[in-house]
């Protein structure tokens, strides 16, 4: 049994609790830790009456009870549990993003280098999607040639109004970044930010929609709309362009209704429900894989991939201009 430790008990670290607790073979939450009290007792709540009870996330990793640890505070708290964890050897699932710089990110990377030992698994559970995995299916296959331009779209219903314009990118865009690398296996070297006009629904300070292009090493071409306020539902489409035809990514697959005239189709409403297949099956193999020490799943170099490429993003949306992507560095063999 992986005893696991979960660090941030918000709306995303409460789901991975259910998860483990509820829905993972061979795990199970035996500490949870927040800086807010409520926030405790709502994640302990839903693991057990076993569950320990912390306000330190350092208390918690150096827990010996604690084998492994879920980090699930806010992308600008991760770096510091992640050298924590690495430094006390437990197993790390994090969630997106790995840092929210590529800096902090070699940090991580030097750290987990340097233990010998493969920690880190990376939560872009966009990887375990089935709609995603066929797509990436289809493209492997080689019957459609290669792949030339891809349209995605990332449309949130609303957002809070802590939510900035650089979020839209290191918090939301960073799965397209990471899933369209996945998808055709190539390297981003440059980055684009077209700003359309403000939604009346955005807050002053955010600029919404936003309209991103990619381009890869051998001239693939990325464009991801990231429109957070779009009202509608949560909507995510991934149109693959290719030589031989165009792989559409399929939409959750609800009932169309007939009535007074009018045709309708549920829209999902938040990525909890939209993936919830998948952050279970991410979750289960790095469960699965613990008692190898293997990480199977996305990485930290693909963290640290996804970063330079949000850290591009994030300058051209104030320079209006394309800017270019280059790793610091060669990718270590220990990532190989
Ligand atoms: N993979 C996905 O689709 C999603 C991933 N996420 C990721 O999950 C993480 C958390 O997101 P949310 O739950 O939406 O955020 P949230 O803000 O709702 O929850 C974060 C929690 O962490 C706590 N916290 C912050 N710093 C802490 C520290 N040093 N020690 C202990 N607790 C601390 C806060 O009190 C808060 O309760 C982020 O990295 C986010 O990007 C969130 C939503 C979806
Ligand atoms: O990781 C996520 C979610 O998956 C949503 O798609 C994003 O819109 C959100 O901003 C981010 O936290």
């Amino acid at each position: 049994m992986l005893h696991v430790g979960v660090i941030g008990c918000g709306g995303m670290g409460r789901s991975h609790i259910d998860r483990l607790t509820n829905r993972t073979q061979g795990a199970e939450v035996v500490a949870v830790a927040d800086m807010v009290d409520a926030l405790v007792e709502k994640g302990a709540a839903i693991a057990g009456p076993n569950c320990k009870k912390y306000k330190s996330e350092a208390d918690l990793i150096n827990d010996p009870a604690v084998d492994a640890v879920f980090i699930v505070t806010p992308g600008f708290a991760h770096k510091e549990a992640l050298l924590m964890a690495i430094k006390a050897g437990k197993r790390i699932f994090c969630e997106k993003p790995l840092c929210t710089t590529a800096e902090d990110c070699l940090e991580v990377i030097d750290a987990e280098v340097k233990s010998g030992k493969h920690l880190i698994q990376l939560g872009f559970m966009r990887r375990y999607d089935k709609g995603y995995n066929e797509v990436k299916a289809a493209l492997d296959s080689g019957e459609y040639g290669s792949p030339l331009l891809l349209h995605c779209t990332h449309r949130n219903p609303e957002v809070p109004d802590s939510y900035t314009t650089a979020m839209a990118v290191h918090d939301t865009a960073i799965h397209e970044i990471d899933v369209t690398h996945w998808l055709v296996n190539d390297d981003f070297v440059s980055a684009q930010v077209i700003m359309p006009k403000v939604t009346k629904y955005a807050h002053t300070e955010l600029a919404d929609p936003q309209l991103m292009i990619l381009q890869t090493k051998s001239g693939i071409v990325v464009e991801d709309e990231v429109f957070v306020n779009c009202k509608f539902g949560y909507d995510i489409n991934c149109q693959v362009v290719c030589e031989d035809g165009v792989i559409e990514m399929p939409q959750p697959l609800y009932p169309t209704y007939r009535k007074n005239a009018q045709i309708s189709q549920t829209i999902d409403t938040d990525c909890f429900v939209r993936f919830y297949g998948a952050y279970d099956e991410e979750v289960q193999n790095w469960v699965n894989e613990a008692a190898e020490g293997v990480i199977g799943g996305p990485n930290a170099w693909d963290g640290y991939l996804a970063a330079i490429t949000a850290d591009a993003l994030v300058r051209a949306q104030t320079s209006g201009k394309v800017e270019t992507i280059t790793p610091a560095k060669e990718k270590p063999a220990f990532y190989a």
